[in-house]
């Protein structure tokens, strides 16, 4: 999966996708990340790359022309255009996972008010927000999307752990985590964990998992019973079904 972030500022792109998972996804290839800036493609001596917005107004837009430049650069034929913005569709996992399962994506990240109306619809085929408040830029929106569809890129996550089992995949927080030493703050590690009998220890996963998630998100936890409960119900009917 390749993916080009248009951004003012390359650096913090390239910054953020070379360390953990993310930097190790990139080192062997299993993702590409590169940032480019639409500074590049000016011809001013100031090398100008926003202007004033028509109708007033404060703050300022990001020029057309230099945008047009950057993605015409990197842009083919099988490329989706991402526009990070506030009005855009707010991120979830299912978008996450539906990201990344393309080819080319291409994020245009804008600053100050945004970008010229024009690019947008020219180039962009959706425009993306991270969540409900106000941000400097489009940067985190997309590096946030990076590592979000990264994890659904096969051999991204270590042997054995999987995006699917990702507390917003599988609808239920994690349980608590414990490692070394067994007892601290005067706190001890639940026993089950310490025993060994793994199908205990997924019991225990399961049911505190669900406590978890009835304490902290009963909105996912009420979503969680009602796809369990469709699941059982379409069970149960094809058995009686069956002759
Ligand atoms: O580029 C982003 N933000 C920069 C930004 C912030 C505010 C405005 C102007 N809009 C306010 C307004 N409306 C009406 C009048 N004034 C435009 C652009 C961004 C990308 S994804 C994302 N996800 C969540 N939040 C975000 O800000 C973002």
């Amino acid at each position: 999966l390749k993916v080009d972030v248009i951004t003012l500022f390359p650096e913090m792109i390239e910054g953020a996708v070379s360390h953990g998972v993310l930097g190790q996804a990139v080192k062997s290839d299993l993702l590409s990340v590169k940032a480019h800036t639409p500074r590049e493609f000016t011809e001013d001596k100031h090398r100008t790359v926003d202007d004033r917005p028509f109708g007033g107004g404060d703050g300022m837009i990001m020029l057309a022309e230099p945008l047009k430049k950057t993605i015409e650069k990197v842009q083919h034929n099988t490329s989706k255009v991402v526009y990070l913005s506030p009005q855009g569709r707010t991120l979830n996992a299912a978008i996450a996972k539906e990201f990344s399962k393309e080819e080319h994506l291409i994020f245009i990240c804008g600053r100050y008010g945004g970008i010229d109306q024009r690019i947008i619809n020219e180039y962009v085929d959706e425009e993306l927000s991270i969540g409900d408040y106000v941000l400097s830029g489009g940067e985190l929106g997309a590096l946030v999307i990076i590592d979000a569809l990264a994890r659904f890129i096969p051999g991204v996550l270590g042997h054995g752990e999987s995006a699917e089992k990702d507390s917003f995949s599988d609808g239920l927080l994690e349980q608590p985590n414990f490692t070394r030493p067994r007892e601290f703050l005067g706190q001890d590690v639940p026993e089950v964990l310490v025993g060994g009998n793994h199908k205990v220890i997924g019991e225990w996963k399961d049911k505190v998992s669900a406590l978890v998630t009835l304490k902290k998100r009963p909105d996912l936890f009420r979503e969680y019973i009602k796809v369990e409960t469709e699941k059982y119900n379409s069970l149960k009917k094809k058995k009686t079904a069956a002759p």
